[in-house]
């Protein structure tokens, strides 16, 4: 179910990586490329422009410049580092646009094995910066308060600021210290509107929110065992909760803006979009970068200007595990580390920008070769992660005459959909294996995420190609904003719950949401019941607590992996073919041992604590939080490995469903176990309501 988006323009076949010393013309050789690159244009509109649309290695007017660098060798050897001559006066003017008045670049370039390339330039002291509130009131002509605070700025305040929707000049203060106040990790919810589908079958939007909250709950309808049908609030605070009337421009300026100017101060930021398909991820994701290579071409153009930044721009996409080239013919890419464990992607093109067009042509360029399939919810749904980089390079000391190291960079998921595998209509073989592959790279990426935002000392960055490829944004000095979609719609309430879930967990086992809350109620999620035909609250009692708060978080959280299989196939068949399921066998034997619980969980509902001291029962319910996040960690890890053996078995004749149901029966037990710590954590976040109660009356 694999097609193309439509409108892929023919490939261009040149290999900037060949003959790295020929000295051909650059007009000729840039304008055959420009012309393949349906960027002719570029070239007709000034025929000296494109003398310097080098590639690396190309000759021009100026000439590329190959570098030695004696400090760094891959391989033993020393390396030449082959530079695009930056810019000269043959270039200017290629296109006139705002954002500002240097000259438009275009050159290819090749990202090699090499670490200057991913690894960062080092501490370097930067000139003061051009006064950029003077700068931005000449040149929007509006006046900018000083005070203002830009970083932090809630999504109301452009509104508030009296700033048009789409407007897309916002005031920067790069700002050391404001920059380190921006969330190391900020996970935002957005809501998209009931689609025409969902309307005509009236469908009912089931996802209320309170914007200046953060505030959001799920009313999930459920039906008793008498038939009665209740609704169930499931409630939720995030950073930040974005609705349905909530314009791209403003999702921009909550999510991504704020990381902009920190990636010229050494670092590497990741924004990702969640979400089952047909969510919103990629109407949410695609104007993101456009608007951030805006504002990062200001910032160099104007708060930086004449200090040697330059910036470039790559997108590739990861397909069942292996990587693709979107801007060079879905060339396939081969990743590589080296010996200081920077990730190098062999052979992808980084394209030296300068301009807002260009990188808009890249953009649409690359969304038109991207792997798309149809599911069940969107019949253009990404069967991919689309991954965009871009990245800000200076020189050492921000000459030209010295090669350009990253300084930071700023890299756009577009990640495939969470849907369940069995939720897609053609639920053929590849489209199963695209689900497994998904969901195994989804579960990945969590488990770096909450292992990097607790200071674990491992990030099991090795658990996919996505997190292998992220490495480098998610070590040191690195931001990550996760958007997750949601959609409205009843049916959809399951994997809503999913998303939020997962959301839930990225944030609420960060160190920084712990530092943040400010009342311990809040942040700790509820689930209350509501009978539809009174619309009285239900008494809640204890053992409600317990059933209502946690075993669909245990769903999510446990299942979530599993639900991609089809459990209900559950005959055995002993005549597996392959090693790897003799292996699994033998893996699976001894996990289940580990699930009968060596040391079960001895659950004593009469804890009493003789002083009701709150430190004390945080402490507590922290250590059970802890092993449960260790809990599903351990499952996770077999997950992910028995997921690799289920690929990697994917013979004819392997009995992938009785594979599957034997992994399924596996998680279920480990959820038991799962269930007791969830039934303990029901039981002290019960007295710490009553403590709350107790205080507040106090
Ligand atoms: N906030 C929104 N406002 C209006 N329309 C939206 C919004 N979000 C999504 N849509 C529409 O919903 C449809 C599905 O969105 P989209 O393709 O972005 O989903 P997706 O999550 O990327 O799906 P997949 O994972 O299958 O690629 C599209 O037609 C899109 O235009």
């Amino acid at each position: 179910m694999i097609g193309k988006r439509s409108g892929a323009p023919a490939a261009h076949q040149r290999q900037y990586s060949d003959n790295l010393f020929e000295t051909t013309s650059s007009s000729t050789s840039n304008g055959r490329w420009l012309q393949t690159a349906g960027l002719q244009h570029l070239q007709s509109s000034n025929p000296a422009s494109t003398q310097d649309f080098g590639f690396y290695g190309g000759g021009g007017v100026e000439g590329s410049r190959m570098y030695k660098n004696p400090q760094r060798t891959f391989g033993g050897g020393t390396d030449l580092f082959l530079e695009s001559p930056l810019t000269s006066p043959g270039n200017s003017r290629v296109r006139n646009i705002n954002v500002g008045d240097e000259a438009s670049e275009f050159s290819p370039g090749l990202l090699d094995l090499h670490s200057f390339d991913t690894e960062l330039i080092p501490e370097m002291p930067i000139p003061a910066m051009v006064d950029a509130p003077t700068m931005y009131r000449s040149s929007r002509g509006q006046s900018f308060n000083n005070s203002e605070p830009y970083y932090g700025a809630n999504k109301l305040s452009s509104k508030a600021r009296g700033l048009p929707d789409n407007s897309s000049f916002k005031p920067f203060v790069p700002d050391k210290e404001k920059a380190s106040n921006v969330a190391k990790i900020k996970v935002v919810v957005r809501k998209r509107p009931l689609n025409k589908k969902e309307l005509v079958k009236n469908e009912e939007d089931i996802i209320t929110i309170e914007s200046q909250m953060n505030f959001l709950t799920v009313h999930e309808t459920k039906l008793k065992v008498d038939l009665t049908e209740y609704v169930e609030k499931h409630e939720f605070v995030f950073d930040s909760v974005l609705s349905e009337d909530v314009s791209n421009d403003e999702v921009y300026f909550e999510t991504v803006e704020p990381i902009v100017p920190i990636i010229f101060e050494r670092t590497k930021a990741t924004c990702f979009a969640y979400g089952q398909t047909g969510s919103g991820k990629t109407f949410t994701m695609k104007p993101l970068p456009l608007k951030a290579s805006k504002d990062i071409l200001r910032l160099m153009h104007h708060t930086y200007r004449n200090q040697g930044f330059q910036l470039f721009f790559s997108f590739f996409e990861i397909y069942g595990g292996k990587l693709y080239d979107l801007l060079n013919d879905r060339k396939k890419l081969c990743m590589r580390e080296d010996g200081s464990k920077q990730v190098c992607i062999v052979g992808l093109q980084e394209y030296k920008v300068s301009d807002v067009e260009t990188i808009k042509e890249l953009i649409e360029r690359g969304n038109a070769t991207r792997s798309t399939g149809i599911t069940g919810a969107n019949e253009e749904s990404s069967r991919s992660h689309a991954i965009l980089q871009l990245a800000v390079k200076r020189s050492a000391d921000g000459s030209e005459t010295k090669p350009a190291r990253v300084v930071g960079k700023l890299s756009f998921i577009d990640l495939a959909g969470s849907e369940r595998g069995a939720d897609t209509t053609d639920n053929d073989k590849q489209t199963r294996m695209e689900g497994a592959e998904i969901n195994k790279s989804l579960l990945a990426l969590k488990e770096c995420i909450r292992a990097l935002d607790n200071d674990q000392g491992h990030i099991p960055f090795r658990g996919s190609k996505l997190t292998e490829v992220l490495r480098d944004s998610f070590v040191g000095n690195s931001r990550t904003v996760m958007i997750s979609c949601i959609s409205p719609n009843a049916g959809s309430c399951e994997h809503t719950l999913n998303t939020l879930r997962y959301a839930d967990r990225v944030k609420s086992l960060s160190k920084g949401s712990k530092r943040e809350t400010s009342s311990s109620t809040i942040n700790l999620r509820e689930s209350t019941t509501m009978l539809l035909s009174s619309s009285l609250p239900r008494v809640s009692t204890y053992e409600n607590d317990i059933a209502d708060s946690w075993p669909e978080q245990a769903d999510g959280e446990v299942y979530g992996a599993s639900e991609f299989y089809e459990p209900e196939k559950s005959s055995l068949k002993k005549n597996m073919k392959s090693e790897a399921f003799y292996a699994t066998e033998d893996k699976m034997r001894s996990f289940s041992g580990q699930t009968k619980l060596k040391d079960p969980i001895k659950i004593d509902y009469k804890i009493s604590h003789p002083d009701d001291d709150l430190n004390a029962l945080l402490k507590e319910e922290e250590d059970l939080v802890d092993a449960h996040r260790k809990q599903v960690e351990d499952t996770m890890d077999i997950v992910r490995e028995e997921m690799n053996l289920l690929v990697e078995a994917d013979q004819p004749g392997n009995q992938l469903d009785d594979y599957v149901s034997r992994l399924s029966a596996i998680l279920s037990q480990k959820a038991e176990g799962i269930l007791q710590l969830q039934n303990r954590l029901a039981h002290f976040k019960r007295r710490l309501k009553e403590h709350n109660v107790l205080v507040s009356k106090t």
